[in-house]
Formats: C-alpha cells, structure tokens, sequence
C-alpha cells in the first residue's frame, strides 16, 4: 500500500490544516459545543476506580476484578460501550503491554474504519503524520512498530479466519501514529489523568501556540448523575476549517458534534477563549506546558509532534522575559577569581544535574511518600543551589555555585511539590499524635509553611501571567490553591489550641461578613454572570484591585506564614518580585528582623503562641477569600461558569462556610 494510498491526490492530503474563528470573541466564550470523542481509553491505573465509558468515579469496590476488565457506572454506559471493547480485539492484547491505552483507543478506531482507508497520511480527515513519525527516531519508529504488531496479532486472533487481514502492519501502524499526533489527555476537576481521547476535526484541525488565544476543558459527566453540571450542548461551533488563511469547504465535515462514530458517551471536550480573537484569526490551544521554558517546550513538540514552532513566543527576538525567567540560574564563583571565565560553559551542565535531582526527588517523593525528607532535599537545592567543582584553570581548581531563580520552572515544581509535602506531613503528625499539644503545634506550623508555598507560587505565577496572558489556566489554578490553603487553616480547630491556652481567638465568620470594603472581587464573583461584569469593569483593573488589596492584607500576615522556612523568609513580600535582578542571589539572614529570630529561637512552644493572634487569623481568612475570588473569576473565564473549578470555589466559599470546626 502506498503512503498516500490509492485514487488520491497527494497534494490535498498533505495539505496543513488549522483552525480560524468564524466572528469576533472577547476572552471567556466557548467556541465550540461540547464534542464526543470518536475514540478513547481509560489508562490501566484507573481501570478499577473509573467508568470505561463515561470516566465517572465508580463507588468503591471490594470484589477483584481482574487485570484490563472495563467496569461501567450503568446500563447505559454498559451498551454504549461493551460491544466494541467486544470487538475490537483490546483483550486480546498481551498482557505484558506496559499502558495499552494507545493501543485500546487505536484498536477501537480501526474497528470502524474500512480494511483499507484510502490514504494513512490523514484518516477520516485526521493526520497520521505516519511517515515523519516512523522515519524520526528510531525509538519511535520501534514503538510504533512493537504497537502494530501487538494490534495486528490481537486482531488476527480475534478473526480466526483471517477474513480482512493485510500482510503488513501499515494500517495498524498510521492509526497507532494518528492516535499519537491527535490524542489528548482526559483530566479530571482535580487535575489527575484518566486516559486519553481522540476528537474529530472540529477539534483535531487546531494547531498549537506557546501563547494560545484558546484553551480546552472537559465535562465527565455519568448518564445517571443528577448533578446539575451539565454542560450547555445547545451552543454551536464557531469555528472554521482552513488552509493557509483560505477557508475551506470540509466545514460540512465538522458540523456534526456527535463522535461520528456512533458514540453516545465519553468524556466530551470544549474549547473556549482566552483571549480576544478577530473573525478570521487562527484559533489555537497548547500542546504542552506552557510554564516550561522553550527548549523544553521545542524539543517536545519536535519528538512528539515533529514540527519546529515558530509561534509569536518562540520567534521572539530578543527572548520574552517569561522564557527567561523559566530558566534563569544564577552563577556564584566561589573561590576563582578570574574574570575571563566562562560561567556559561557549566550552566548547563548544572541545569541538566538540577534538573535530575529535583526529578528524583519528586519521583522519591511520589514513590516512597516520605515528605519530611523530600521538603529538605527541595529546600536545600533552593537555598542552597548546585557547587560544581573541578573547574580547572590555570589558578587551579574552582568552585561554582548555581542557584535556581524564584521563576525557574523548577523552582515553580518545587513550590508545587511543597506546598502538598507540608500538608501531608501535617495530617501525618495530626494522625500520629493527635492528643499531644506540641504535634498538634507543629501540624499547625507545617500547614502554615504549605499555605505559605502556595500563595509563593500564586504570585510568581501571576508575575509571569501578567507579561503572558496565555499563562490564565495556571494563575488560576494556583490562585485557587492558595485561597484554598489559607482559607482551610483560618477555619481550622487546630486554633483551638490557642484558646485554651488563653489566648482569644475567635472564630472566622461568614464570607459575607467579609466582604472588603476595597475592591468589588465580591460583587464581580457574585454576579450571575461574571464575564460580562468582568469585560465591563475591564478585566485588567479587576487585576489590578485585587492584587493591591491582596498585597496590603498579606503584609500583615507574610512574616507570620514564612516564619522558620529560610527559603520563604527570603521573599520580604510574595507578590513583589522587583527586588529579582538578572544576576539575583540572596541573604536568606537579610529581611529576618530581631522580632523574627525571637520567635524562631525563644521559648516554649505555649510562649511561641502569642504569635498565633485573632487579627491575623481574620487577616489569613480575608487574604484567603480575596486569592478564591480571584482565582474563580480566571476559572470562569478560562473554564467557564459551570466548570469544576469555579464550582470548586463556590463550595469551598460558601458551601461549608457555616461549618466552623
Ligand atoms: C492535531 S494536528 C493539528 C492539525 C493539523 N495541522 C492538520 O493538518 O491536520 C497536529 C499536527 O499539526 C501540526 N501542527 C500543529 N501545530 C503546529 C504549529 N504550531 N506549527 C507547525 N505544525 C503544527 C503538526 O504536524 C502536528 O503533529
């Protein structure tokens, strides 16, 4: 079989495809209906916990289901899909297959394709991008291969007779190769990975950006679910097929929303607005991190996609200050004193060896689960930064020290990492000594420092959003984490503590006693449409407001969250990073004052209460409230006003807002 198979024209099949905007958007519209995938798969560590059809959380089961078994939430999730995991051949597979969700989802793909499809550079419309992949690497081209053979076998024993069989693997290996260039990955609210799914050109025609106008969520929903997030299904998609800037007319061919293969369930994917976007104007998402600097971000769009991005970002001259930021290490000569040396030469070298110490660790951490012993391997490299020795010069040896900026990307996955290491090791010592005052202290402590890392990494990622708008998803999320943290620990009973040992503490009072009297956060969040209040007012001046408001409120209580953690107490405020030149380093001593060392050092631990007032737990709550207000008005815009997230944040404000432990 030829690449571009039989009766077609090579040239139209290989023609790029994108996506442009049918009209106008401002930021925060959907721009298409909620599509159906026309394949997809659970990944085999959610097998047991998640529904293969819909990817609902199933009730948890005691009875032992063996191993690639798909269990359904209900009847209906139960014939949707049951006959084609039947016939598909997926059980078929060897069981030594390490994840075989590729393998799942093209095998069901190819069940409802023709024995022969016409061209294996695009199938049903979709790019293969078979050939780059195959003659790319190596590697790749043997997985692709190692894939088809398995698929070729399972199918081949499932049809005994042999009946529609080809000799080789091509079409196996171009579904395999479409799956690979169009799947994407089906999260949950929380963020976990659940499996992947292919989309049809409504979705798939849209190309990537390091600086998106576009981004997509996903609405999971269980066909019995009385929860009333359904997603609105009625609107239509507002965009168009196009080859380079000239529409085309396969419009017909993404009219449908359905899945065109039949498919009645499955995690359904839309896409919305980021950003304001002209009639005409290219619509495009992100293929991948975007808080990853630009060779990280480069050399995965080459491995896995093969194309070289030359998006506004990338093609930036000279670099955004975003993507310096993300990699920006600074160099300390520690005993050299020549000038003419070139630090550059070992800054690479010392990313390559940060970069797999903080990998490791995080590995460890996720693996082994000791976070007492993980929060002091990031700390120290953050504080500590990298020595590289044996730098040879004719002075002899040298020593260099390399320390990571407070923007790094690894920096940002350190805070990340942080943040939940603390809270475990928090609830690790609530549940070991729960009855002992000086546990419960420390619990408290360490909740403090988590909170204290989460609001950290909000505002360095707000610093970065403000230059990259693109960046909304992760401010965000990270805002929303932080309010969360904050407002979790100003209501917790852990306060208690305090109170009987005679300090007054009273307890935090409604949001809506609350309000601040600064900015309109609340009446913005409140409104029943946010997006439209949000454009009216302007979104950069809500920015604004808020992070004023935020900024005066947390200093009064920075000192107090950042308390004993040398690295946090570096930063004098979390929102003020203009202190950070080029070639930043600090004096972890230098912004501890004497009141500081005092509490650190002085008395027992009854003595240190007195730090723990009412004032700053009102003031912990108000900078909470105003962090999920924030961060619910990004996720309404981002996500949409009935996604998990901004449903998120109303629960944790006003849901459980009466119970006060
Ligand atoms: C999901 S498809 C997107 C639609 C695709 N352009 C098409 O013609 O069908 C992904 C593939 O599109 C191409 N692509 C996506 N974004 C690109 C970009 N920014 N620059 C160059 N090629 C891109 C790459 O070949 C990638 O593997």
């Amino acid at each position: 079989m030829s690449m571009t198979g039989v009766g077609g024209k090579q040239e139209e099949m290989e023609m790029e495809m994108e996506m442009r905007a049918k009209q106008d958007f401002d930021s925060g519209q959907d721009i298409t209906p909620p599509i159906l995938p026309i394949s997809f798969s659970l990944y085999d560590s959610v097998l047991s916990s998640h529904c293969s059809s819909c990817f609902s959380r199933l009730p948890p089961t005691v009875a032992h289901v063996p191993r690639h078994v798909p269990l359904y939430c209900s009847p209906a999730c139960y014939s949707s899909h049951s006959p084609l995991h039947s016939s598909s051949a997926e059980s078929l597979l060897p069981p030594t297959c390490p994840d075989s969700s590729d393998l799942r989802t093209a095998l069901r793909l190819l069940q409802s394709l023709p024995s022969t499809p016409p061209h294996l550079h695009r199938i049903d419309g979709l790019l293969t991008n078979h050939h780059m992949l195959t003659s790319s690497s190596p590697e790749v081209a043997a997985k692709i291969r190692q894939g088809a053979i398995a698929m070729a076998a399972a199918r081949k024993s499932r049809n005994r007779d042999n009946e529609g069989q080809s000799d080789g693997f091509l079409l196996e290996e171009a579904v395999l190769s479409l799956i690979i260039t169009n799947a994407v990955e089906v999260q949950d609210e929380s963020g976990r990975s659940l499996g992947i799914a292919v989309y049809d050109l409504s979705f798939s025609w849209i190309n990537h950006s390091c600086s998106p106008n576009a981004c997509y969520r996903f609405s999971i929903s269980s066909p019995h679910a009385t929860s009333s997030f359904r997603e609105d299904s009625s609107s239509t998609l507002r965009i168009v097929p196009s080859v380079s800037g000239e529409e085309c007319d396969a419009c017909g061919c993404v009219e449908h929303t359905k899945g065109n293969k039949g498919y009645e369930l499955g995690p359904k994917i839309i896409v919305r607005s980021i950003k304001r976007i002209r009639k005409g104007e290219e619509v495009c998402v992100s293929y991948t991190d975007l808080l990853q600097p630009k060779a990280m971000r480069q050399s995965e769009l080459r491995s896995k996609y093969q194309f070289t991005c030359s998006c506004s970002r990338c093609s930036a001259s000279p670099t955004t200050y975003v993507d310096r930021a993300l990699e920006e290490i600074s160099t300390c000569n520690l005993s050299f004193s020549s000038s003419s040396f070139d630090h550059n030469l070992y800054r690479d070298e010392a990313s390559k060896r940060v970069y797999s110490y903080m990998d490791e660790t995080i590995t460890e951490f996720l693996s082994v689960g000791d976070p007492e012993s993980c929060c002091e391997k990031l700390e120290s490299i953050l504080n500590l930064g990298l020595h590289i020795e044996q730098v040879e010069s004719k002075d002899g040896k040298s020593q260099l020290n390399f320390k990571l900026h407070p923007f790094h990307h690894l920096a940002l996955n350190a805070y990340t990492t942080l943040t939940s290491a603390y809270r475990i090791c928090s609830s690790d010592l609530l549940a070991l000594h729960p009855e002992i005052d000086e546990c419960q202290l420390k619990a408290f402590d360490t909740n403090r420092t988590s909170a204290a890392y989460s609001l950290l990494l909000a505002g360095a990622t707000h610093h970065l959003f403000c230059s990259e708008s693109s960046l909304i998803a992760s401010a965000a999320n990270f805002w929303t984490n932080a309010g969360e943290s904050l407002v979790t620990l100003a209501r917790s009973s852990l306060w208690n503590l305090f109170v009987k040992w005679g300090f007054p503490i009273s307890e935090v009072s409604t949001i809506a006693k609350h309000k601040c009297s600064k900015c309109s956060l609340m009446d913005i969040f409140d409104a029943k449409s946010i997006l439209s209040q949000a454009q009216r007012v302007n979104f950069e001046h809500i920015s604004s407001d808020f992070l004023d408001c935020v900024s005066n409120m947390t200093a009064k209580i920075w000192r107090f969250l950042a308390r004993g953690c040398h690295y946090l107490e570096i930063f004098e405020d979390p929102f003020d990073f203009r202190w950070l030149g080029q070639s930043w380093d600090f004096h972890a001593d230098a912004n501890r004052n004497d009141e500081d060392s005092k509490f650190i050092t002085e008395g027992s631990y009854k003595h240190q209460a007195q730090w723990y007032t009412k004032e700053r737990r009102i003031h912990m709550y108000e900078v909470g409230i105003h962090c999920l207000l924030y961060g619910g008005i990004l996720a309404h815009i981002c996500y949409g006003q009935n996604s998990q997230l901004s449903t998120h944040v109303l629960n944790i404000l006003y849901g459980v807002d009466s119970i006060v432990h």
